[in-house]
C-alpha cells in the first residue's frame, strides 16, 4: 500500500542554506530488522551538499527501507540518521520533513482528490514559518506568506511544464504527469536533502527521458540539493550518479563512482551481471 502524503505543518527551524555544513546527511550504523529478518546491516554513508547519491541494488537489498528509516517512516534498531548537522534518528516523519529531508514514493503519495496547484501548495506550507496559531494573531504576516507561496507554487507549475494541468485534480492525470508534480511539490518544500525512490517505475522511455531532464535541470538550478535516489535503470543512474552505494541483503556491498562500481567484480557478481561490465 503506499504510505498516506505527509501531513502539512508549518517548520520549527528551516535550514538556513548558508549555514549548511558540506556534509548534509549522514548515516552511520543503521540496522532494520522485521522479526528474525535483518533487513539492513550496519549501513555508513555521508551525503554531500551538492552530491547525487543512487542506492542500487536488487528487489529485496532493503533500499526502501534504508529510506523509511531516513525519514522516519520505519524507526531503525541500530545506528543514527542526522540531517544538516542535527541528529533526527527516530523522529517523526513530519519533524525529519522540518530538518529538511523531502521525499517521492516508489508509488505516488499525492492528495489525488486535489489538484495539481493544491498539492504543491500543501508541500510548500511545510516550509512555511507561520503555524496557526501564528496565522490567528498575525493574519497580515499569514497572508503574506500565503501570497508568496501561491507565487513560488506558480513559479513551478511553469517550471515543470504543469500549466495545462494545474487546476485539475491529481487523480485525473497520467501517471508520468503524476510522477513530475511529485517531484515539483518536493521541491517546493526547499529541502536540503531529496530522496527519490524510483522516480521513473512504470514511465515509458519518453517520459522517463523528460523526467531525467527535469533532475539534470534541477541540480543546475540548485546546486545545493543533495540528492539520494534509488532507481533500476542502470542506465539512468550511470549517467546521472556522482556515487553508487550498492547494497545485497541489507548489506553494503560496495560505494564508489560510476566508473569504480561499474569495474567492480563483487558489484557485477551481485547485481549487474557479467555482461553490463563488458
Ligand atoms: N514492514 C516490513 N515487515 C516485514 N518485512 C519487510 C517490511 N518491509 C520490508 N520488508 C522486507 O525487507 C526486505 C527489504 O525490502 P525493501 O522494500 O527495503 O527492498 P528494496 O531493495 O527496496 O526492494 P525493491 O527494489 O523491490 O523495491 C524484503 O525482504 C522485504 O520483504
Amino acid at each position: 500500500m503506499a504510505p498516506s502524503p505527509p501531513a502539512a505543518t508549518a517548520p520549527e527551524s528551516a535550514p538556513d542554506a548558508l549555514d549548511r555544513p558540506e556534509t548534509v546527511l549522514e548515516v552511520r550504523g543503521l540496522g532494520q530488522r522485521y522479526g528474525a529478518h535483518q533487513v539492513l546491516d550496519d549501513i555508513d554513508f555521508t551525503l554531500r551538499r551538492g552530491e547525487l547519491l543512487a542506492t542500487v541494488g536488487p528487489n529485496g537489498a532493503g533500499k526502501t527501507t534504508l529510506f523509511n528509516c531516513v525519514t522516519g517512516v520505519s524507526r531503525p534498531r541500530t545506528g543514527s540518521v542526522s540531517v544538516v548537522g542535527r541528529d533526527v534518528t527516530g523522529l517523526r516523519p513530519s519533524a525529519i520533513v522540518r530538518a529538511g529531508v523531502a521525499r517521492t514514493f516508489q508509488h505516488l503519495a499525492l492528495f489525488e482528490t486535489l489538484t495539481v496547484r493544491d498539492n504543491l501548495l500543501l508541500g510548500r506550507r511545510h516550509a512555511m514559518r507561520t503555524g496557526s496559531l501564528a496565522t490567528t494573531l498575525r493574519p497580515l504576516r499569514a497572508r503574506r506568506e500565503e501570497a508568496a507561496n501561491r507565487a513560488v507554487v506558480a513559479a513551478l507549475i511553469e517550471r515543470y511544464g504543469l500549466r495545462e494541468v494545474a487546476d485539475r485534480t491529481v487523480e485525473t492525470l497520467p501517471h508520468g504527469v503524476g510522477k513530475v508534480v511529485e517531484l515539483a511539490r518536493a521541491v517546493a518544500m526547499e529541502p536540503a536533502v531529496l530522496l527519490l525512490d524510483e522516480p521513473v517505475a512504470g514511465l515509458n522511455p519518453e517520459e522517463s527521458a523528460e523526467f531525467a531532464g527535469h533532475l539534470r535541470a534541477l541540480r543546475e538550478e540548485r546546486p545545493e540539493l543533495a540528492i539520494l535516489l534509488i532507481e533500476h535503470d542502470m542506465p539512468l543512474v550511470l549517467t546521472l550518479a556522482d556515487r553508487l552505494l550498492v547494497l545485497n541483503f541489507g548489506r553494503e556491498v560496495a560505494t564508489g563512482s560510476p566508473e569504480q562500481i561499474r569495474q567492480d567484480p563483487r558489484v557485477i557478481d551481485a547485481y549487474l551481471g557479467r555482461r553490463s561490465a563488458e
